[in-house]
């Protein structure tokens, strides 16, 4: 499809028809919304012709780049074949099965069975019914609270922004669902005080026993959080949080649920987050770099201990999707998949690129007056703005400052993402060195322009 209207026109149907995401449409239709028309590599266009080097992989999806013939192809072929037929009434087909091959060959140890969804938002949904689903077939019916986070950020439907812990989301809707409970974000650098950072991800886990005792252990299903926090500030915890997370949850008997939606696919230069931070969750939700963002797919991943239990024991497994599965998702998974593997793109992000921009960020920024933490792994980063390095003082109007570095940052042909007080880079794991370095300079002239334009000196 080429786009063959002016930006103009399209800017006036978006605002004649479309309800975007996460925004006041009302500014949106007096400023116009940007128009991405065109992908290539870590590059986009828009319907203007100006280009970007997008920092931000889509929105943390797009491993493998744009416009790769691996996966338009399978599409094509798979559009040619079997352009859709489902998995239900005793009914299946080859491409999503050759998918949970390829998929469970790259899985750490203990995982076995796969239930797939068109989302992130749709397996964390699915998470809810199939945990609670678990403890009754375990003879433990009341085991039935979820414990998230603050500031977590597993969806936008309504069990998966439950789990979540975003109180904006929660007044959309009445949220959160009965049986959901929430504790502290491991967010040191805005809340560990005087704390180390050690002390304060042991506090944070200690938060998870004490609200465990305070519900009740026998009323606990499960924990559910991300390896690191991904929409709520690219915010990787103590490394003694983890640890002690994983052995309060193994005290207790709550399954340990880690939402890989962003972490996955080698985003850290491990395949899957939990990896990198050295944990055995009981299930993964996946999705985004799954197809790399070509086509929509998520998936609810079990350890054997569940998956076993609910094949063997749960008799009639009463969920299923319309797409679980779709032919052609799958196809471009495999396909995905396929680049992932044979490129070593992962092991890259480990052993090359990732190591070279982590590197790099902290050469260019940690002296910055501005810029009070670096945190970051593999192909994934954010940079803290700060008042005041030494007291940690973050500025009253952080989102002001971090989104208009964003904007800037569009202006100088850099997509890099902003939450709270953070800039976010999370790049498709196809970077080169010299894209990495495009990106971190566009990055760094985005920052000193905030602080030059904003009088921040
Ligand atoms: C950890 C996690 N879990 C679940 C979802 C939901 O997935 P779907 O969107 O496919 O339903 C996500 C999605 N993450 C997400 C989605 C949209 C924007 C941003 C941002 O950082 O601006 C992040 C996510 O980051």
């Amino acid at each position: 499809f080429t786009p063959h209207r002016s930006t103009r026109d399209y800017q006036q149907l978006d605002a004649a028809h479309h309800i975007n995401a996460f925004l006041d449409q009302k500014a949106l239709n007096q400023e116009g919304p940007r128009v991405m028309a065109e992908g290539r590599g870590v590059y986009l266009w828009d319907t203007d012709g100006k280009r970007y080097l997008d920092g931000m992989s889509g929105l943390w999806c797009t491993q493998v780049g744009y416009g790769r013939q691996e996966l338009i192809a399978a599409a094509a072929r798979q559009l040619q074949q079997l352009s859709y037929y489902n998995v239900f009434f005793h009914t299946t087909h080859p491409a999503v099965n050759e998918l949970s091959e390829r998929l469970f060959s790259l899985l750490p140890g203990d995982y076995r069975h796969v239930i797939y969804t068109n989302s992130g938002s749709e397996a964390n949904e699915l998470l809810i019914r199939c945990v609670r689903r678990y403890w009754d077939v375990m003879g433990k019916p009341d085991k039935k609270i979820f414990i998230g986070r603050h500031n977590g950020y597993h969806g936008s439907t309504v069990g998966s922004a439950s789990l979540g812990g975003m109180k904006f989301m929660h007044e959309m809707g009445d949220l959160p669902i009965p049986g959901v409970e929430h504790i502290g974000e491991p967010y040191w650098f805005a809340h560990g005080g005087g704390l180390s950072p050690e002390a304060f991800g042991r506090q944070c886990a200690q938060e998870l026993e004490d609200k465990i005792l305070a519900l009740g252990a026998d009323k606990v299903a499960a924990f559910v959080a991300e390896p690191f926090q991904g929409a709520g500030g690219m915010i990787f915890p103590p490394e003694s949080y983890w640890p002690e997370i994983q052995r309060i949850c193994r005290q207790y008997d709550v399954l340990l649920c880690a939402d890989e939606v962003i972490g996955g696919f080698g985003r850290t230069g491990e395949w899957f987050a939990h990896q990198h931070f050295h944990f055995q969750p009981d299930t993964l939700s996946i999705a985004k770099g799954l197809t790399s963002g070509y086509i929509p797919m998520g998936g609810l991943v079990l350890s054997r201990r569940i998956g076993e239990t609910l094949v063997e024991q749960g008799g009639v497994f009463a969920h299923g999707l319309t797409y679980s599965g779709h032919p052609v998702a799958a196809a471009v998974a495999l396909a995905n998949l396929g680049v992932l593997q044979d490129e070593g793109l992962v092991e890259r992000a480990r052993t090359d690129t990732g190591p070279y921009l982590q590197t790099c960020l902290r050469e260019v920024f940690s002296q910055h007056p501005l810029v009070g933490e670096i945190q970051g792994a593999g192909l994934v980063a954010a940079l803290q703005f700060c008042r005041d390095k030494t007291t940690r003082q973050r500025f009253a109007d952080e989102t002001d400052i971090s989104w208009r570095c964003r904007s800037i940052g569009f202006d100088e042909g850099v997509i890099i993402r902003s939450t709270l007080g953070r800039m976010i880079m999370a790049p498709a794991l196809v970077i080169s060195r010299g894209e990495i370095d495009e990106l971190i300079d566009k990055t760094r002239i985005a920052v000193d322009r905030t602080a030059e334009e904003m009088g921040l000196r």
